[in-house]
């Protein structure tokens, strides 16, 4: 699914009103019918509605939706932060429509159970919030009731320049056609909550030809690379994957590559770890070959190591001079993509000139603290996203900027969001977990950029599982692998 700007979105809303044709009000009633279905769905009529809107088509939204809510048999009230007169001619056809059954709140003695409904800006925001609207997203941001924003939480600008923005904290949002990049920076994303798409039927002609470089994640994209299985297959037809992991004590990271690994369909897993961790690896997942090292961390390459079909390094390896020595060795003698993780990233940073030596098609998964010691730091998101594009066009390779919704950063610079994951997933392991599952899905046949979104994809959505099942709080990596 593309994501586009938001003078993108305006552009693909100025089409569909001229092409389709439909007038712009109605367009605004199909969003709207659409928001407060999802409203009807997932809210309970005992829950009153409180709407807060402003003088953009996103306050028209709000005021629709109202209306509709109202006739459903809701209990709405609306707080304007503007007068009739500054309104757009939308916004104001909507309160001409308002019933009179839905009261006028100033934003006082507000229930415990009120729901409120943000429709104060959304993708026509510019620059610092301006009054009459800092009060009011500081006294929402003040209480505690369940906040539902509309399009975007009031406040965020759709792409960039939100570090310092006044932003309402919503708890859902109720995104229009397509999220909107700033949904998923670090610098505002946790002001969404949980993000919910919600299709408003804008020109599928309009955006199949728009150009962009960002995409979400959607199951259906996901469902159009995934492979099949061929009935005839047998253990030599799905590929050999090598995990190169694991430093005396670090077994635990060589385990749980080994077990994600099993789970990605490959034919055959070898590990290659230190000889006095062996037990470990053997006794939980003998289903895997082990090659081993004779001395207590990576000092050399496995034999024959360009036979594998894919190879994966990094995952407990700890940084010994050695390690760096045979890490190189690995990257000159095989002629195929590395998942390269963890501390052979580390490496990688601290000898500048390894990079040069990463082959072409390779999979580098640095979190964000591996990240700013191969790039350095930055002092915007846009910067972060162009430093990443870079770094992938040079080393010709696919580039995973782990956390929610992991980037996946394709050489072309075309990058990819996760729709998937959660906060559970933040924990010692995970790493581990992603990169044996992609290093099976490379030895199973898919390209580098197929692994790198797939696997971001299934990895999510086992912590997902997992969540389900343990919570955030309780689930841990191992269980990840249990959901692949
Ligand atoms: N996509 C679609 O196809 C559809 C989109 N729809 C909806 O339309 C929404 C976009 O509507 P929009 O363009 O009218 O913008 P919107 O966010 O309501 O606000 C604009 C107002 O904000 C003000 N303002 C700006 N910056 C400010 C600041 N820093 N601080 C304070 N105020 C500020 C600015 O006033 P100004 O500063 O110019 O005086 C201007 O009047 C979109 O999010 C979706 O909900 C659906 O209805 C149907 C289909
Ligand atoms: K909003």
């Amino acid at each position: 699914m593309k994501i586009l700007t938001g003078a993108q979105i305006k552009e693909a809303d100025r089409h569909t009103i001229e092409n389709e044709p439909i007038s712009s009000i109605e367009l605004m009633e199909r969003a709207s019918n659409s928001i407060a279905q999802w409203i009807c769905n997932n809210v309970e009529k005992d829950y009153p509605l409180l709407f807060l809107t402003g003088k953009g088509n996103n306050g028209g939204d709000g005021l629709a939706v109202a209306r509709i809510l109202y006739h459903a048999g809701y209990n709405c009230s609306v707080h304007m932060a503007f007068d009739k007169e500054q309104l757009t001619e939308e916004c104001r056809y909507n309160l001409e429509r308002l019933p009179s059954g839905v009261t006028s709140s100033d934003l006082e003695n507000i229930s415990g159970n009120t729901v409120i409904i943000d429709a104060l800006l959304g993708t026509g925001v510019k620059g610092a919030i301006k009054e009459p609207l800092l009060p009011i997203i500081d006294k929402v941001n003040s209480l505690r009731n369940s906040v539902i924003s509309i399009d975007l939480p009031s406040g965020m600008i759709s792409e960039y320049g939100n570090k310092n923005q006044k932003i309402i904290k919503a708890g859902i949002t109720l995104t229009l056609e397509f999220p909107k990049l700033a949904m998923l920076l670090p610098e505002a994303g946790e002001y969404c909550g949980e993000i919910k798409i919600l299709p408003i039927g804008l020109s599928s002609q309009y955006i199949s030809n728009e150009e962009t470089s960002y995409h979400y994640i959607a199951p259906g994209f996901i469902g159009e690379i995934k492979q099949t299985r061929d009935k005839f297959a047998h253990k030599g037809t799905y590929g050999h994957a090598l995990l190169i992991c694991g430093a005396r004590g670090m077994a635990g990271a060589a385990i749980l590559a080994t077990g994600s690994a099993l789970r990605s369909g490959c034919g055959l897993v070898t590990t290659h770890i230190p000889a006095e961790e062996r037990y470990a690896v053997n006794m939980v997942y003998p289903s895997a070959i082990l090659s081993l090292d004779d001395e207590s961390y990576f000092s050399g390459l496995p034999a024959n190591a360009s036979k594998y079909s894919s190879i994966g390094v990094g995952c407990g390896l700890g940084q010994a001079p050695q390690t760096a020595d045979a890490l190189k060795q690995l990257l000159v003698s095989v002629y195929k993509p590395v998942v390269i993780d963890a501390d052979a990233l580390n490496i990688i940073s601290d000898h500048y000139k390894m990079r040069h030596n990463i082959p072409a098609g390779s999979i580098l998964t640095p979190h964000i603290g591996e990240l700013k010691r191969l790039i350095g730091e930055w002092t915007s998101e846009e910067e972060k996203i162009e430093q990443v594009k870079r770094l992938a066009a040079n080393l010709k390779s696919v580039i995973i900027v782990k956390g929610a919704h992991s980037m996946v950063c394709l050489p072309d610079g075309n990058c990819y969001f996760n729709s998937t994951g959660n906060s559970g997933m933040a924990k010692g392991g995970s790493g581990d977990v992603l990169t044996g599952y992609i290093t099976g899905l490379l030895a199973r046949g898919y390209s580098s950029e197929h692994a790198a979104i797939l696997g971001v994809y299934m990895h999510g959505l086992a912590g997902d599982k997992a969540a389900k099942k343990y919570g955030t709080e309780g689930m841990n990596s191992r269980d990840l692998i249990k959901y692949l």
